[in-house]
């Protein structure tokens, strides 16, 4: 009997999901069932988690509500700010924010509770808090001041104003918002999976969180909007980009920033940023970064295309990050400050129905050995 083994779980379907449709060979992503370019035009981040986590678009009043609540939730207790601000200098912010989101957990008395209202609660502030935390490292690691969150902000135009001390313009609030709400779900993700294996042992959601954050951080995932801005400076020049990515490739190594397991075309939010990141460009009297980008763009597909091959959401958006004045090594963070609804709604659509998630891999080693003393051993 031979035994097939779906390696990184290929093509493995261990759940159904009402939120999010990807189909990889055409490129379209929608949330439910619309398509994703329809909410980066006309909704906001806060109608998206809110349709994520009921599964249904609010109305009016209960959008107002539902922002509301973000609103109201977003300070973080002054004893973790005071902890952040003594984290290492050097430490990755992502370090950062895995180890003070399992630290906000200590000042939750009911940290624990795991029935679908408390994930829901916790969820919901979470979304909220995250965007103070994210911002407050970033202010600790430069040796400035925390600022305190404003109620009369949007989410974006909010951690904007946290992040840099002065209110964004509406056009970057926006911006910024469009991003997030590019970067809020999509399905089985490798960190989301990770948040729903958590939650599948019915552990509560900081872990489950936190477990998703260390998934997101690699860069094959989410890690890889920093790897991109890396190689642009690693690159340096339009020049140089094309034998770059040539050695790279003669080398069997990988191009961060392109190819996905899902898309075996554009992934459709590469091409939301894309023009987001020629409008920026355009701003700045073209930026090079964005020159080199559309030059490897453009080998990529010549090369790689065939094999399904493109390039993916991380690609442009270091691009539209830095033009909103965030450093690289935020940009990962960022990731997560939008990804935590799906991870949320995820873990509610998931546990709503639990079953413990435990695959199982075909054994492979050593059979009908005794145990040798340590003294017999070469
Ligand atoms: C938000 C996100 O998580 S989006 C993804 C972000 N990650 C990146 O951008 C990192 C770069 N990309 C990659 O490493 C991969 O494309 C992944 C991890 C995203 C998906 O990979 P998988 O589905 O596991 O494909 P796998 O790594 O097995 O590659 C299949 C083939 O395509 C090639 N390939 C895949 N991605 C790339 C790449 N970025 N550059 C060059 N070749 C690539 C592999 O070398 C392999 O070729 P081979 O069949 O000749 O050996
Ligand atoms: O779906 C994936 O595997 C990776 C991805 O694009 C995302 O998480 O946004």
């Amino acid at each position: 009997m031979t035994t097939t083994i779906a390696k990184g779980l290929e093509g493995v379907l261990f759940t159904e999901t009402k939120l999010t449709f990807i189909n990889g060979s055409e490129g379209i992503l929608t949330h439910l069932g619309i398509p994703i370019q329809e909410w980066a035009e006309k909704s906001t981040f806060e109608e998206l988690s809110f349709a994520l986590l009921h599964g249904r678009l609010p109305g009016a009043d209960e959008l107002a509500r539902f922002d509301a609540e973000l609103r109201a939730n977003r300070e973080v207790p002054a004893e973790l700010l005071s902890v952040i601000a003594a984290y290492p200098k050097g430490v990755h912010p992502m370090q950062a924010l895995r180890t003070a989101v399992s630290h906000l957990s200590l000042f939750d008395a009911e940290a624990e509770d795991t029935a679908a209202e408390d994930r829901y609660r916790i969820g919901v502030r979470m979304i909220a808090q995250f965007s103070t935390i994210i911002a407050a490292i970033a202010r600790a690691q430069d040796g400035q001041e925390i600022v305190a969150p404003r109620a009369d902000l949007t989410h974006a135009g909010n951690f904007l104003y946290m992040l840099k001390g002065s209110e964004p313009t509406a056009e970057e609030a926006r911006l910024f918002d469009i991003a997030l709400i590019l970067h809020a779900d999509h399905g089985m993700n490798a960190s989301t999976f990770t948040a729903i294996a958590t939650a599948s042992t019915l552990s509560d959601m900081y872990s489950a969180m936190t477990s998703a954050i260390g998934a997101l951080k690699g860069p094959l995932h989410g890690g890889a909007n920093e790897a991109v801005m890396d190689m642009l400076d690693e690159i340096g020049s339009v020049e140089n980009a094309v034998p770059y990515i040539s050695e790279k490739l003669d080398h069997k190594e990988k191009i961060m920033g392109v190819g996905h397991r899902v898309y075996k075309f554009f992934d459709p939010r590469s091409r939301v940023l894309r023009d987001y990141a020629a409008h920026v460009s355009e701003k700045q009297g073209k930026s090079h970064y964005y020159q080199i980008l559309e030059t490897i763009e453009k080998e990529i597909v010549d090369r790689l295309g065939s094999k399904g091959i493109y390039p993916n959401v991380d690609f442009y958006s270091g691009v539209v990050y830095s033009d909103l004045g965030i450093k690289k090594s935020f940009f990962t963070p960022i990731f997560a400050l939008a990804r935590i609804s799906g991870w949320v709604a995820s873990v509610m659509e998931y546990t709503a129905n639990n079953r413990l998630l435990r695959p199982d891999a075909v054994y492979a080693g050593a059979k009908d050995q005794t145990y040798p003393e340590l003294s017999d051993r070469q």
